[in-house]
C-alpha cells in the first residue's frame, strides 16, 4: 500500500469523507439499538404503549440519515478507487511502451497483458478494501465495542477474550491465500501467454499438426491455475467457518451469563437485548477485518507483478521530458485530463524545428547491448549525404537493424556519435528527433482502423485528399478503390484481411504522407514475391528518390536499385 500511495495523490480528503460518513452511518446504528432497548424496557415490558412514537420517530429519522450517509461514504470511496486505478493503468501503460527494447522482451506479451489487466484490477482491492473498508472495521469495531462496554462491561469482555484469536487465525490463512493467489496470478499471465502465442501462429500450429499439443500446453497451465484457485477458496471458506464458529461460542457466553444476571435481577432484558445487538454489529465487522488481511495478502501477489514492470528500466525517454521519479510519476494527474479527453492528440504538439534535408554521419561509433559485453558495432565511420539512396546490406546479425535503432535513438552509442546535419541526435527532443524519420518495417503496423486512418497515422492531421494523394503516390489507390469501402475499410486484426504486398503498400502511402527528409526501409520486400516486389519497388523508389533513404535488405536485386551499397560486416560498415 505504501509503495501505490502516491498514485493517490489529492485523494486523500476524498477517502478521509468517505470514511467519516460510513462512521456516521455507524453512530446511527448505536442510536438504533439504543432506541430499541429503550422500546423494549419502556414499551414492552412496561406495557406502556404511549411511550413507543417518540422513540419510534427519532428511529426512523436515524435511519435515514444512516442510509444517506452509507450512499455517499459508498459512491466517494468508489471514485476515489477507480480514479486511483485508472491513474495506475496510464501509468503502467506508459512505463511499458517506454520500456528499453531489451528490457521489453524479458517479460512475456501475454503475460504483461495479463499484468495491465487482471492484475491491476486486483489492486483495487488494496485502495477500496485496504484503505476504506480497513478503517471503516476497525473504527466501527471499536466504536460497537465501547458502546456494548457501556451497556454492560462485565458481559462485554466476555465476548471480547476471543478477539485476539481471531487476528492469529486470520494471519495464518493471509499467508496460506498470498502463497496460492502468486501461483494463481502467475498462472494466469503463462495462460494470456500461451493463448497469445497460440492465436497468432494458429495457422503454423494446425500446419505443423501441433493443435493438440498446444491444447495441451494451455491445459496444464489452466490447471495450475484451477489448483491454486482451489487453495484460495479453500483457505477463505474455511477461515469463514471459522470465524463463524467462535463468534458463536462468544453470542452463547454471553447468552448464558446474561440469562444468569437476569434471573438474579441484576440486568434487565432491554440491556441485554441492547449488547447483543451491538456485538451482533461489531462482529461482522471483526469479521471483515480478518477477511481484509486474507483478501489485501493476496492483492499484493498482483501488486507485486504490477511493481515488477513498474521497476523494469526504461529506454532513453526525451531529454525535454526528464525522467520523473516514480513517485512523481505516479502522482501525476495527466491520467485525469485523458480520462476528460480521451482523443487529445500529443501528437499535434509542435516537434521543434525540422529540417528539409538530412545528411547522416555516424561518427567512430560503438555499440554493445546494455545486456551483453560483445561490440555489434566497433568504432564505425560513414556519411550518408542529403538526398542519397543507400542500401545497406549484411549477413543475418551483422548488425542492421542496430544501426537503425541507434538511428531512431531506442538506445545510445557507447562510443562516438551519430549527427543530424552536424547536430548530434542526443541534443535533440526524442520527438524532434523522430520528426525527421520514417520508418517502413518487415511487418508495417497497421491497426483496427479504417485504411484512411492508418494511412494518416504517422500525420493525423492529414486531409481526405492528401491521404489520397499518398495512396495514389504508393499504388495503393487502385485495390483500395475496388473495395466496397475504399478508403473507410476497417482493417482488422493487423490487416489481415490485405495481402503482403497491398499492406506494404499502405506502408509506402503512410511514408509518402509523413514527408520526412530522412527515409528508413527495413526488408521493405520480404516475403513477397517477384511480381508484387516489382509493383511495390516503383513507388518505393519514387518515394526513396526524393528523400536522404537508407534500404535494410538482404537481397541484392533489391539493392541495385540504390545510389550505392554499405555492408555490415564483424561490426563493420564499408562502402561498396
Ligand atoms: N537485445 C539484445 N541484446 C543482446 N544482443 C542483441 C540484442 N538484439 C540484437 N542482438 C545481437 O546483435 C547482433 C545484431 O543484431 P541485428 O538485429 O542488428 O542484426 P541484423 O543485421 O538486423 O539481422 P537480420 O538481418 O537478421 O535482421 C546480433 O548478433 C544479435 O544477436
Amino acid at each position: 500500500m505504501r509503495r501505490f500511495a502516491p498514485v493517490m495523490h489529492g485523494q486523500r480528503w476524498k477517502l478521509a469523507v468517505s470514511v467519516l460518513l460510513f462512521f456516521i452511518e455507524v453512530g446511527t446504528s448505536v442510536v438504533t439499538v439504543a432506541v430499541f432497548a429503550d422500546i423494549v424496557d419502556n414499551v414492552l415490558v412496561a406495557g406502556d404503549l404511549s411511550a413507543l412514537w417518540w422513540p419510534l420517530g427519532i428511529w426512523a429519522a436515524v435511519s435515514l440519515v444512516g442510509a444517506a450517509a452509507s450512499y455517499g461514504g459508498t459512491v466517494i470511496s468508489g471514485l476515489v478507487a477507480e480514479r486511483t486505478l485508472l491513474r495506475l493503468r496510464d501509468r503502467l501503460y506508459a512505463h511499458t511502451q517506454q520500456l528499453a527494447p531489451h528490457t521489453r522482451r524479458q517479460f512475456e506479451t501475454g503475460d504483461l497483458i495479463a499484468r495491465h489487466s487482471g492484475d491491476v484490477d486486483e489492486i483495487e482491492h488494496l485502495v477500496s478494501s485496504g484503505v476504506v473498508a480497513g478503517t471503516l472495521a476497525i473504527g466501527s469495531a471499536v466504536i460497537y465495542a465501547a458502546a456494548a462496554f457501556v451497556t454492560r462491561w462485565d458481559l462485554a469482555l466476555l465476548a471480547f477474550v476471543l478477539a485476539p484469536l481471531l487476528w492469529v487465525v486470520s494471519r495464518w490463512f493471509g499467508r496460506v491465500v498470498k502463497t496460492a493467489a502468486r501461483r494463481e496470478r502467475k498462472a494466469n499471465g503463462r495462460i494470456s501467454s500461451r493463448i497469445q502465442e497460440g492465436i497468432t501462429h494458429a495457422i503454423s500450429i494446425q500446419a505443423d499438426n501441433q493443435g493438440e499439443r498446444d491444447r495441451r500446453k494451455v491445459l496444464r497451465e489452466s490447471r495450475i491455475w484451477r489448483n491454486a484457485r482451489v487453495s484460495e477458496l479453500k483457505a477463505n471458506a474455511a477461515f469463514s467457518e471459522t470465524v463463524t464458529v467462535v463468534e458463536m461460542l462468544c453470542m452463547m457466553a454471553v447468552l448464558a451469563v446474561g440469562a444468569w444476571q437476569i434471573a438474579r435481577g441484576v440486568a434487565s432484558v432491554g440491556t441485554l437485548i441492547a449488547l447483543t445487538g451491538y456485538l451482533g454489529y461489531m462482529y461482522p465487522h471483526i469479521q471483515t477485518l480478518g477477511g481484509l488481511v486474507v483478501s489485501v495478502t493476496s492483492a499484493t501477489a498482483s501488486a507485486e507483478r504490477v511493481a515488477e514492470v513498474l521497476d523494469a528500466p526504461i529506454g532513453i525517454t526525451d531529454t525535454a521530458e526528464p525522467e520523473l521519479s516514480e513517485a512523481e510519476a505516479l502522482a501525476g494527474s495527466d491520467a485525469d485530463a485523458a480520462d476528460v479527453h480521451p482523443e487529445a492528440d500529443v501528437d499535434e504538439r509542435s516537434a521543434g524545428p525540422v529540417a528539409s534535408a538530412v545528411f547522416v554521419h555516424v561518427e567512430r561509433v560503438s555499440f554493445a547491448y546494455p545486456d551483453s559485453d560483445r561490440l555489434v558495432l566497433d568504432d564505425v565511420d560513414l556519411t550518408i549525404e542529403s538526398g542519397d539512396f543507400v542500401a545497406l546490406l549484411g549477413a543475418s546479425g551483422s548488425g542492421k537493424s542496430t544501426l537503425m535503432y541507434l538511428m531512431l535513438r531506442f538506445y545510445d552509442p557507447v562510443a562516438g556519435a551519430i549527427r543530424f546535419n552536424d547536430t548530434d541526435i542526443r541534443s535533440m527532443s526524442l520527438r524532434q528527433l523522430r520528426a525527421h524519420m520514417a520508418v517502413l518495417p518487415q511487418r508495417v503496423a497497421l491497426f483496427n482502423a479504417s485504411i484512411a486512418d492508418n494511412i494518416r497515422y504517422g500525420r493525423p492531421d492529414a486531409t481526405d485528399e492528401q491521404v489520397l494523394a499518398a495512396a495514389t503516390a504508393a499504388d495503393a489507390a487502385g485495390f483500395i478503390g475496388e473495395l466496397p469501402d475504399g478508403l473507410d475499410t476497417q482493417l482488422r486484426d493487423g490487416g489481415a484481411n490485405l495481402s503482403g504486398g497491398q499492406q506494404q503498400r499502405i506502408g509506402l502511402a503512410r511514408a509518402f504522407l509523413r514527408d520526412t527528409p530522412l527515409l528508413i526501409l527495413d526488408e521493405p520486400t520480404t516475403g513477397l514475391d517477384d511480381a508484387t516486389t516489382q509493383r511495390v519497388m516503383a513507388p518505393l523508389e519514387r518515394l526513396a528518390r526524393s528523400r536522404t533513404t537508407v534500404l535494410i535488405t538482404h537481397d541484392d536485386k533489391v539493392a541495385a536499385v540504390a545510389d550505392y551499397t554499405l555492408t555490415v560486416r564483424d561490426g563493420t560498415i564499408r562502402r561498396r
